[in-house]
Parts: C-alpha cells; structure tokens; sequence
C-alpha cells in the first residue's frame, strides 16, 4: 500500500491506475473509470514526488501511471512500474525530458504525453512575456504600486515597439510557429526563424499574410529561414525559444550568444529552463540594462539562479505557460487516454498533432491512445485514420 494518502475512485475496476497529482476537470477520471480502472489519485501536498515517493505510490501492483514532468522517470521507477505489472506511463505534458524513454523501451512501457491542446495556451503566454518584457509592463505596474507615480513624463518607462521589427524563434514546431504566427498578424512582425526542419506551414503562412497587407497598401511581412541560430540571434529585436530540451539544446543561449544580440532585444522562453545558462544570463541583464527577457521556465526550477529575481529588466512567471483552464483539463484527458487506451489494447492515433476527437466530452473518445512517443520501438500498431464519406 501506498505510504501517501490518495483519492480512489471506482474502487472495484480491475486495472489500477495511479495519478501522482490531482489534474483538472473530471473528464480524465472518467475516461479511466470508462475504461475499467480503479483510478488511485495521490493527494500528498508535497509538491514534486520524489522517486521514493513514486515507487512508493506504484507498490506491488499497479497497471499504469499518469506522472509530471517534475519527477524523474527513468530505470527505477519504469523497473518497478514494470515488476508490478504495468505497461502504461504517460506525462502530463508535450515536453518529456523527464523521461528516460529508453529505460521505458527495455521493460516495454509505453510513454505518453500531451502535443497539440497546449499549443495555442503557450504560444499566447510567450507573446504575453514579449509584450511585458518590451513594453516594461511588470516594473511600471511596481512602480505604480509603490505609490511612485507623480505624473506623465516623456521619458518614462520607455520600451520597444514592435511592429514593424523582427521576431526570431527558435524551434519553429508547433508552439513554435503558433508564436509566430501571433507576432506576425497582431504586430505586423517580420520572421526570421531556425529550425532543423524547414516549416512550410509557416512561411506560406508569412507569405500570404504579406500579400494580403500588400493589397491593403500596408507594407507586406516578410520571413526568412535562418541557417543557424546565431543568424536569428544576430538579426532578430525579439527572440523565442521553443524547441525540445535534448543534448543539442542544452545552454544553447551562453554567454556568447548572448553576446550576439542586440543591445535592445527581448528574449523570452517558455520552452525548458536548462536551453539558457541562467547564470550567464543574469551577467548579460546586469551590464545590459536596456535588454529584456520574459521566463516561464528556469534552469533549476522551482528555483532561480542568484540575482534574477532582482533584475527589473525580467520578466518572470512560474511555468505556466499552458495554464489555461482548457488546455489543462485537455492535457489531463489526453494523458488519461495514453494510459486506458494502452490498458485496453487499443492502437495508436495515427497523427498526435490532432487531438480534438479525443477532448469533445459529448461523444466517446476515438479508441486509440492519442500520443505515445515509443510506439514504433515498441512495435505498437498505428490505427488508420478515419476517412470521411
Ligand atoms: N512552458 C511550458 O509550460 C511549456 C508548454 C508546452 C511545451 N513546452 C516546451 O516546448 C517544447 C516544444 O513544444 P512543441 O509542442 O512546439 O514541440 P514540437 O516538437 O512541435 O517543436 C519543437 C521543435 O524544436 C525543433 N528542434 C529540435 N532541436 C532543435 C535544435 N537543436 N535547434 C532548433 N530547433 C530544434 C524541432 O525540430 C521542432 O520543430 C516542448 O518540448 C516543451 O519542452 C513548454
Ligand atoms: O511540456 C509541457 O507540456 C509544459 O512544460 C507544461 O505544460
């Protein structure tokens, strides 16, 4: 039995599923309890489980578990899920750095996670940190606060404007160029981005709304696909980070990327904490006071590096980026059908990026688990999608 006190709902289902936190919304209990499952939710207030806590948690018997990317899966804990009779694990989240897959490959453990229904929610809070890094909107509203405010000034909280200027991104994938397409239709920003893919999506996207201010007799927006990401750190007024966490990644801003930035610009990241070295960004805002960045996310969460939380030239919030009340009810049903839908023997949703069937509450959940991300090394079958008459 678990050492930690938990939620039990259908009591009686015949797989055991253990969530390590409480989700939002109660579709993703049902779709578990649809599926047969006696769903155990931890309840502990301890805010990240550690692996002993987890191990914990699956005990001697346990089908699947629904985890966060605050905990570490990896041999331990996947040889365990495995010794007590589980196939199932998903994340509750896109990002799944947190995982070692291959550990999950060796005890034949499907890994779930959750692309697509956040892809809008975190696009809109990067353009948020943008807007609040560039326009200084988080040290005015201190200022105002503070009772400091004794009249307009011209020289007052002075920021960049953005229309016109060029947005870079970095990781031009889904939340990538949802980003973009955000900077370029609300502030008339051209693009310039790096990716190791080209994004065709995203400059037919560019290109037509160019055409289209064309024939308002609006200077039309431009993109431009950078060959590194020195090019768009080089070029780019506003710069968003938005690719995986992975080893070629890791501190991909440094102290002389940094270096390669304007004066001026803004950097924002709602990616993974660790694609910046943290330290060598707070040296960079303290001699670069008129250089900007928006954070959702931090090397060493839930901590910061020395000095950045007294720098009025950042912009920080604690990782919500999909926070939105939609997306995250979205993630914890997606996760949930990972985790049942492998239980059930179903195949795999033959494109991960479109999950919409599986969140509609007013008809059943396509029988197929949305996303797995070793369902091609573990041989699980693809199921074909539906074609419409
Ligand atoms: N802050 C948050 O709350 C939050 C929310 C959602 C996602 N995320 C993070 O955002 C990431 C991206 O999510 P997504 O759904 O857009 O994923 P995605 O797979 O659609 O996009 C990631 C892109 O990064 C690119 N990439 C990989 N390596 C690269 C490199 N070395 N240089 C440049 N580009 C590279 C990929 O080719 C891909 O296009 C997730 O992996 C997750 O870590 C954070
Ligand atoms: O990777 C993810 O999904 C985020 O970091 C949390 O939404």
């Amino acid at each position: 039995m678990a050492a930690y006190s938990v939620q039990v709902f259908n009591a009686g289902g015949k797989f055991r599923v253990v969530s390590t936190k409480p989700m939002p919304g109660n579709q993703w209990i049902q779709a578990l309890v649809n599926a047969g499952c006696r769903v155990e939710v931890c309840t502990s207030q301890k805010t990240i489980l550690s692996v002993e806590d987890i191990l914990s948690l699956i005990g001697s018997r346990c089908d699947g578990v629904i985890g966060q990317l605050t905990e570490e899966w990896g041999e331990t804990l996947f040889s365990a899920l495995k010794k007590a009779g589980g196939h199932a694990f998903s994340n509750m989240a896109v990002g799944y750095n947190n995982v070692d897959v291959e550990a999950a490959n060796k005890h034949g453990i499907a890994v779930g996670n959750t692309p697509g229904v956040l892809t809008e929610t975190t696009a809109e809070l990067a353009a948020a940190l943008t807007l609040s890094a560039a326009r200084r909107v988080v040290e005015a509203d201190d200022f105002m606060r503070a009772g400091k405010y004794d009249g307009w000034l011209p020289n007052l909280f002075v920021g960049n404007l953005l229309k016109g200027q060029t947005v870079g991104i970095i990781g031009a994938g889904r939340i990538g160029s949802a980003y973009a397409r955000m900077m370029v239709e609300g502030f008339k920003m051209n693009v310039i981005y790096y990716d190791l893919y080209q994004s065709k999506f995203l400059e037919n996207f560019v290109t037509a709304y160019g055409n289209f201010l064309k024939s308002q007799g609006e200077t039309p927006v431009t993109w431009k696909r950078a060959s590194s990401a020195e090019e768009v750190l080089r070029e780019a007024d506003v710069v968003s980070l938005h690719p995986v966490l992975d080893k070629t990644t890791y501190h991909l801003i440094n102290k002389e990327r940094l270096s390669m930035m304007k004066k001026e610009a803004v950097l924002v990241n709602a990616s993974r904490g660790p694609v910046i070295d943290e330290v060598a960004l707070v040296e960079h805002l303290k001699v670069n006071p008129m250089f900007r960045v928006g954070l959702d996310v931090f090397e060493d969460e839930p901590y910061m590096k020395p000095g950045l939380g007294e720098l009025p030239n950042a912009v920080v919030v604690p990782h919500i980026a999909s926070a939105s009340k939609w997306t995250r009810e979205g993630m914890a049903t997606l996760a949930a059908l990972n985790v049942a839908g492998k239980l059930q023997g179903f195949p795999v949703w033959h494109n991960s990026n479109m999950v919409l069937p599986f969140l509609d509450e007013n008809s059943p959940a396509p029988k197929a688990c949305p996303s797995i991300v070793n369902a091609k090394v573990l041989g699980l079958q693809v199921a074909a999608p539906v074609s419409k008459m």
